[in-house]
């Protein structure tokens, strides 16, 4: 497998040289060059496998030749065989038609543990033995930062650099992130929103003299094994209620586009999907894209839902790239048009094909604490705020009563106890493996939002390449 970039003019490269490169050198996002498809003998096959073989076999056509099955399978094994639940990622009924996805048994309780975890080994398997040290760059809005130092702290060949926007993460998020001390572990929060943090890790792969001194790579989804390892748990759950025979739902708290991504890349390898539902909160520009054409970023406005609180949508470009029959020179161009004036509309072909999978709703921050007392008074489940805009989309999508509509619960309510206490009025405890964060020690560094101030902080605390 060959993965090529959507601006199309980097070299296309296998999924060792994609995995480390995170961001293509033309600014594109590596995809794979075709989408591998399963049969629904294959599908079927999958009923009754662990989580961690379902991985290994729905990775095994991304990673080619580049690891063994053997070596793929022990990986799946350690990355999934720290997370809290048997099941990994357990299916909850709330009614009739209705389910919750549970991603949030991983070691800092939020989705982006199933893929960080499994990025971490990848990582340290393919430095082992070679004298590249790995900077890695990163912008979060709460989630992604805490799964990634967790998955990298103390490993030898990397060092992580994690932008936060300052005060504008819940306090366990940011208490997650800045609390761990180990010394390759560089926390900054910057004077900024998530948008502008990305943006400046753009910049950084972007800038010649900058990514030439430094090997750089990224832990966000920019980063092709991130959405990967995500594909996994959409037939996991599929499987489990029916597909292939049966086709599924599913609605997906949606922010970078990178886990509803995910889906669509599922659907694309033949998971029998009927519909993909983007549920955003105020922050909305890919309801606006995907209902009227129009994407054009606003400023970001701060909610209950922060992890969702982004107005560039990184991933959208993959889906915009191959549903323009991927012609990388017109996405380049669509690209620079959007980076110079904030706005683009979608051509007539990417509009239509979205269309055809993808349903959206922006979710209004009543609607949301309202669904937040639905699923804990009336079907039991206390779910934090993100998942509580997915599930508000999903029960007013009126999708036909036989399909089973599946949610994702991206993050567990403790991460933000403040907002699911004054929607529900009880207050989430912290899961013992979190249990003590209040008493540790935080360390980060606060800076301007400012290519300037941000590189020459890394710069003194990164490896240089060796020359
Ligand atoms: C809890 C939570 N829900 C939803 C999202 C949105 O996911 P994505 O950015 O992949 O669209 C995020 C952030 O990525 C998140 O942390
Ligand atoms: N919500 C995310 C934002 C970054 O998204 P990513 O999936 O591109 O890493 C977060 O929690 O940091």
């Amino acid at each position: 497998m060959r993965y090529e970039s959507t601006r199309g003019t980097a070299p296309t490269l296998d999924f060792r040289d994609a995995t480390l490169a995170g961001l293509a050198s033309d600014g594109g996002l590596y995809v794979p060059e075709a989408w591998p498809t399963l049969s629904a003998n294959e599908i079927a096959a999958l009923a009754g496998l662990s989580y961690a073989e379902t991985a290994a076999r729905i990775m095994t056509p991304f990673v080619g030749d580049t690891l063994s099955a053997d070596e793929l399978r022990a990986m799946c094994e350690a990355a999934y065989g720290r997370f809290s639940h048997a099941a990994v990622t357990p299916l909850v009924q709330l009614d009739q038609q209705h389910f919750l996805l549970e991603l949030f048994h991983g070691p800092t309780l939020a989705f982006k543990d199933v893929a960080l975890q499994f990025l971490g080994l990848l990582f340290e398997r393919f430095l082992t033995g070679s004298d590249t040290h790995l900077t890695i760059v990163g912008a979060t809005s709460g989630d992604t930062g805490s799964a990634a130092i967790d998955a990298l702290a103390g490993r030898e060949h990397v060092d992580i650099f994690m932008l936060h926007p300052e005060g504008r993460v819940s306090d366990v998020q940011r208490r997650q992130m800045t609390t761990v001390l180990a010394p390759n572990v560089h926390n900054i929060a910057i004077r900024g929103d998530f948008d502008t943090a990305q943006a400046l890790v753009k910049a950084m792969f972007n800038d010649d003299a900058f990514s030439q001194r430094f090997t750089l790579s990224a832990v966000n989804s920019i980063n092709w094994a991130r959405l990967m390892a995500q594909v996994v748990y959409y037939f996991y759950a599929a499987v489990r209620l029916g597909a292939p025979d049966r086709q599924v739902a599913f609605s997906v708290p949606t922010g970078n586009f990178g886990d509803v991504f995910a889906g669509y890349v599922a659907a694309k390898m033949g998971l029998p999907v009927a519909r993909l539902i983007v549920a955003t909160n105020v922050n909305d520009i890919l309801h606006r894209a995907l209902s009227a054409g129009d994407y054009s970023a606003g400023t970001v406005t701060p909610t209950a839902a922060p992890s969702m609180d982004i107005q560039v949508s990184s991933n959208f470009e993959r889906l915009l790239y191959d549903l323009a029959a991927r012609d990388g020179g017109a996405m380049a161009d669509q690209m620079r048009g959007f980076e110079s004036t904030r706005a683009m509309r979608l051509t007539n072909a990417q509009a239509e094909g979205a269309a055809a999978l993808f349903t959206s709703d922006r979710v209004e921050p009543g609607d949301m604490s309202e669904t937040m007392r639905w699923a804990c008074h009336e079907a039991g489940q206390v779910i934090d705020p993100h998942t509580a805009i997915g599930l508000a989309a999903a029960r007013r999508a009126g999708l036909p009563a036989d399909v089973p509509v599946v949610t994702l619960a991206t993050a567990h309510p403790a991460k933000f106890r403040d907002a699911v206490e004054r929607a529900t009025g009880s207050r989430p405890t912290l899961p013992g493996r979190v249990g003590d964060l209040f008493d540790r020690e935080e360390r980060y560094a606060t800076l301007d939002a400012t290519f300037e101030a941000v590189t020459a902080y890394i710069a003194e605390r990164a490896v240089a390449k060796v020359r």
